[in-house]
């Protein structure tokens, strides 16, 4: 078991396997516009640095965009995301018993994610997650999203903790760069939505299993 205090995760690809909800809600923001659909592994793969950039990226593959378009197809984005957003979204193996386990040895629990705070939270409740967790930060009006640290630190604080007391855990190269601004030791996610080169060498630990009895230790 590590010894730091603090372990802060993030949601996307790491707690959550959500790439089908956000797949759905994106081509039922795409079909009115007579663009799409796209296939779920394209989806995936422009998930992890939030969702404007979901919406910018769906837009250039299927024709294009300018700034009314990327605002008019957030928006629908959203609507049909908030309606439901859970739909088709499961907990990976192994996080609830891990986390459990985590809070019964005392560690403070985060979640830091570029996904809405709102849709965040949501999804969160619903899926059993939330009363794991001490704060869950999401991507907010005004706040850089990863991989700047700002929301990362600021999670940090809201815990009470310091950055060389604290663990990310995350399964994409935006997060590893995050970790990085921000002075945080990284663990490594594989069975997420890993969509570039990462140097594994530079990560504290690398991991496909969450019911490894090991994990965050070292
Ligand atoms: O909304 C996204 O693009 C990804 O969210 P994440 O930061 O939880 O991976
Ligand atoms: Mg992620």
């Amino acid at each position: 078991m590590t010894g730091k205090t603090t372990l802060i995760f993030d949601l996307d690809g790491t707690l959550i396997h959500s790439a089908p909800d956000l797949h759905a809600a994106l081509n039922a923001a795409l079909a009115p516009l007579g663009r799409g659909p796209l296939d779920l592994a394209t989806v995936t793969s422009f998930v992890g640095n939030g969702v404007e950039k979901l919406i910018e990226r769906g837009l250039s593959a299927t024709g294009g965009l300018d700034a009314d378009l990327h605002r008019r197809t957030l928006a629908a984005f959203l609507t049909a995301y908030e309606a439901d957003g859970v739909a088709l979204t499961t907990v990976y193996d192994g996080v609830l018993p891990q986390l459990q386990r985590l809070r019964d040895r005392g560690k403070a629990l985060g979640i830091c994610t570029n996904k809405p705070e709102g849709p965040a939270r949501h999804i969160c409740d619903r899926l059993g997650l939330s009363p794991h967790f001490d704060v869950i930060i999401g991507a907010r009006e005004g706040q850089q999203k990863k991989p700047d640290p700002a929301a990362l630190m600021h999670t940090i604080q809201t815990l009470g903790a310091a950055p060389d007391d604290t663990l990310y855990v995350g399964d994409s190269t935006v997060d590893f760069r995050t970790a990085q601004a921000a002075g945080v030791d990284f663990w490594l996610y594989t069975g997420g939505y890993l969509n570039g080169d990462l140097p594994q060498d530079r990560c504290a630990g690398v991991f496909a299993d969450w019911t490894r009895p090991d994990l965050f230790t070292g």
